[in-house]
């Protein structure tokens, strides 16, 4: 008889996503979607509503199983259930008990890990000390606000002390203040050394993950470090000064040159392909506008690679 040799604990990345591929029906969820964590590290999957991110968090977590690619969690293919008490999953609808308080709720996951008692009030103290819910422990699950409940879902998956940690968009629906504890809870785990995947629809949030993959239609686009996708980004980005909205905005949208344009507060922002900004400040012109310098963020980048994909 023959053994698969059991990787050791500490060898080879702790999260591997090799050309996922993944169908309902017609819909192709993914379409070789890759990316890799090593063991201590937070990679962001960023992309908008329908890219792939959730099917491919349940694939890791062993919840549905790929009709191509790969999937490995510490060595393990997610559907063997070898390494689940070693993984943490914070799904998109986290179910608490809405009728269960603060401390209900723990307790009811710590039974469901079968926690031994000491170890558990230990975990308890630590996580509500964390999330700050230390001094809501008596209120209902459904008294709790949007980011207050996040962050009790959070506490359940992690009172097992799962070295990966899975997290589908946990700050959607969540007030900035919360959305930016959140944050700081994961970079505090990822310092303990946790591995941690969060997805986010938030092109802003890039900027809080120390590597992201940009997910559209099933794959990714990029992947790297935020800052340093954004210094090699290759096009330009403007503010539009002056002009109607409304001409500017046709105009701006039959420009082959112009490969995203999005608004700035009152103004708009525009990704210019390299070379073209005279090309497209004399068509602006007429209409009164121009164009100003201004510095690309993980938006921009992400609106121009979308448009070169397609
Ligand atoms: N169980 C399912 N049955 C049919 N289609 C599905 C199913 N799950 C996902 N899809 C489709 O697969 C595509 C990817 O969905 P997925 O939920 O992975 O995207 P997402 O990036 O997580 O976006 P969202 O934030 O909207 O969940 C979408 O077109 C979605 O409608």
């Amino acid at each position: 008889m023959t053994h698969e040799p059991t990787p050791s604990p500490g060898a080879g990345p702790a999260v591997v996503a090799r050309a996922m591929v993944r169908r309902f029906g017609a819909t192709v969820a993914l379409d070789g979607l890759s990316f890799e964590l090593a063991r201590g590290e937070l990679l962001g999957l960023v992309g908008p509503d329908g890219a792939g991110k959730t099917t491919a968090i349940r694939a890791l977590a062993g919840l549905l199983a790929l009709d191509g690619g790969e999937a490995r969690v510490l060595g393990a293919d997610p559907l063997s259930g070898a390494n689940r008490e070693r993984l943490g999953l914070m799904p998109q609808q986290y179910s608490l008990y809405r009728d269960l308080t603060v401390e209900e709720n723990l307790h009811f996951f710590a039974r469901l890990y079968v926690l031994p008692r000491a170890v558990y009030r230990e975990r308890k103290e630590r996580l509500l000390a964390i999330t700050r819910l230390d001094r809501f422990t008596d209120r209902r699950a459904d008294a709790l606000s949007g980011g207050m409940y996040k962050k009790l879902a959070l506490a359940c998956a992690l009172l097992h002390e799962p070295e990966v940690l899975l997290l589908d968009e946990p700050t959607n629906g969540v007030d900035p203040v919360s959305r930016r504890e959140l944050w700081a809870l994961l970079h505090e785990f990822v310092h303990g050394g946790m591995t941690v995947l969060v997805s986010t629809p938030y092109m802003d949030e890039a900027e809080r993950c120390s590597r992201v993959a940009l997910v559209h239609r099933g794959r990714a686009l990029l992947d790297g470090e935020p800052g340093a996708l954004i210094a090699r980004f290759e096009d330009e980005a403007y503010e539009v000064h002056g002009g109607d909205r409304e001409r500017l905005d046709a105009a701006l949208a039959a420009h082959p040159a112009v490969l995203a344009a999005s608004p700035a507060g009152a103004r708009l922002k525009v990704v210019v392909a390299r070379g073209a900004r005279d090309e497209v400040a004399r068509a602006i012109a007429p209409l009164g506008a121009e164009l100003e310098p201004t510095h690309p963020d993980f938006e921009d980048l992400f609106l121009a690679r979308i448009r070169e994909a397609a």
